[in-house]
């Protein structure tokens, strides 16, 4: 990383392809009856553990090159597996594969690692159990999860939290389920697993907020190309704002509205962006050019726009670091449940550089001042993805060694993604 170091940035990058639509195409695609091709899909860690489930009930996926090719004679082929699955760090898989098990009637047990195994799988439990579902869990709560056969019925579900996560799964139980699923959204959520049952053929409509599927509909292949993720594309989006001399642009990139929250805390805080729409009739893509801005605003957010940029708050915690105003992030708890408690691993970690956080429950304020950075400093990462990548872009700007105690987990969601830097470096 040190190669990174007392250098500027120029340039133009493709990050890899969005992580939330990868695991939702190889689920969909395993379902629908024909051959789907997945163009671009982001092969990391998370989407490889979606994929080895979807084999172990019987999916026929191969790897060629930049394409997955799913072959599939339709849902009913599909079965329990022969032993326990394991769905590793990942969340998506682990929330979505409950929805889509008790969906299709199987018999499985997954659990995953450290951070898996202490995350809350009842969110979706309770709107499955309302179905009809047989699902349990670990002290209520946590992984191990044994689902059992049961048939489902549609149900009428209020979310209680703003969760693409507990949505996706209630749909896709909803698609086998007998009648008409309804989720009502308080808040609106990432829409991928709408966009793409539809383009599959469910019978889906949605509308200020709520969602009807009517189950029992065939699906059908559709191939998919996978935009890149704008959760990545904020690390070098980040790097290019905060270090002098630098301009990057991020190509190809996802521009879906309930995943473009950062983009509007950018506006708000004067960043020079540049946002160029590509067309297109699926999900929204563009292009996005940052640059280097000496003075950045303040901010201050909750509500709505927070589950539109929810992983990126670890990154913009650092941009807010360097602005001359105070930022704020509200109705964020939900950050305490992800791969480790990031409200905790960002004010920690941050606050040895002398900036200054008030920690709320549901957030954090960031106050201006002058940041320390100290060559050595040994930091930790909490094996979170976003934590790590934050860091390293810090260390970056500051010019600032860091003592950095694993960065494995990097490769959960971007892979490639130091190489991805060093494509940039102006003297490469
Ligand atoms: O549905 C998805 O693909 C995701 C939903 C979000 O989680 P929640 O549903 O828990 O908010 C997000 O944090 C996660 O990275 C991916
Ligand atoms: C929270 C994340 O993912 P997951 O919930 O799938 O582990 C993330 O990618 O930041």
């Amino acid at each position: 990383m040190k190669q990174l170091l007392n250098r500027t940035f120029e340039g133009t990058l493709r990050v890899p392809g969005d992580k939330s639509i990868t695991h939702r195409s190889l689920m969909l695609a395993a379902l629908a009856e024909g051959r789907t091709e997945i163009h671009l899909p982001l092969k990391s860690e998370d989407t490889y553990r979606t994929m080895e489930i979807m084999r172990a009930i019987g999916a026929d996926i191969t790897e060629s090159g930049d394409i997955w090719i799913v072959e599939s004679r339709g849902h009913a082929h599909l079965h329990s597996p022969a032993g326990p699955l394991y769905t590793g760090n990942s969340g998506t898989t682990s929330r979505l594969i409950i929805g889509l098990l008790a969906g299709l009637g199987l018999e499985a047990e997954f659990s995953g690692d450290d951070s898996i195994n202490r995350r809350p799988m009842d969110r979706v439990q309770r709107p499955l159990l309302d179905m009809g579902a047989d699902i349990r869990l670990k002290d209520e709560k946590y992984p191990p999860v044994h689902i059992y056969p049961k048939p489902l019925k549609a149900i009428d579900y209020d979310m209680p939290i703003a969760s693409a996560q507990v949505k996706s799964a209630v749909l896709l139980a909803g698609l086998f389920a007998e009648g008409t699923t309804v989720v009502r959204e308080s808040s609106p959520s990432r829409d991928h697993s709408e966009i793409m049952m539809k383009q599959f053929g469910a019978e889906l409509s949605s509308k200020d907020g709520v969602i009807s599927l009517t189950g029992g509909k065939k699906l059908t292949s559709a191939d998919v190309t996978v935009p890149g993720d704008i959760s990545s594309a904020a690390f070098p989006l980040a790097l290019a704002i905060l270090k002098p001399g630098t301009s990057i642009t991020i190509e190809n990139v996802s521009l879906n509205p309930t995943r473009s929250g950062i983009l509007e805390v950018l506006e708000m805080m004067d960043a020079n962006i540049e946002i160029e729409t590509l067309p297109g009739d699926g999900e929204a893509i563009g292009n996005i050019t940052a640059s280097y801005t000496p003075e950045l605003r303040g901010f201050d957010i909750s509500g709505e726009i927070i589950p539109r940029l929810i992983d990126e708050i670890p990154i913009l915690a650092l941009l807010a670091a360097y602005s001359n105003e105070s930022c704020t992030v509200s109705d964020a708890g939900e950050l305490r449940f992800k791969e480790t408690d990031r409200i905790r691993a960002v004010v920690d970690e941050l606050s040895k550089f002398g900036i200054r956080f008030e920690e709320k429950e549901d957030g954090f304020t960031v106050l201006p001042g002058e940041i320390e950075p100290a060559a050595g400093t040994a930091v930790k990462g909490y094996h979170d993805h976003r934590i790590i990548m934050m860091l390293i872009i810090f260390s970056i700007v500051s010019d600032t060694p860091l003592n950095i105690d694993d960065t494995s987990a990097i490769d959960i969601s971007y892979p490639g993604f130091i190489n991805d830097l060093e494509s940039l470096r102006k003297d490469a």
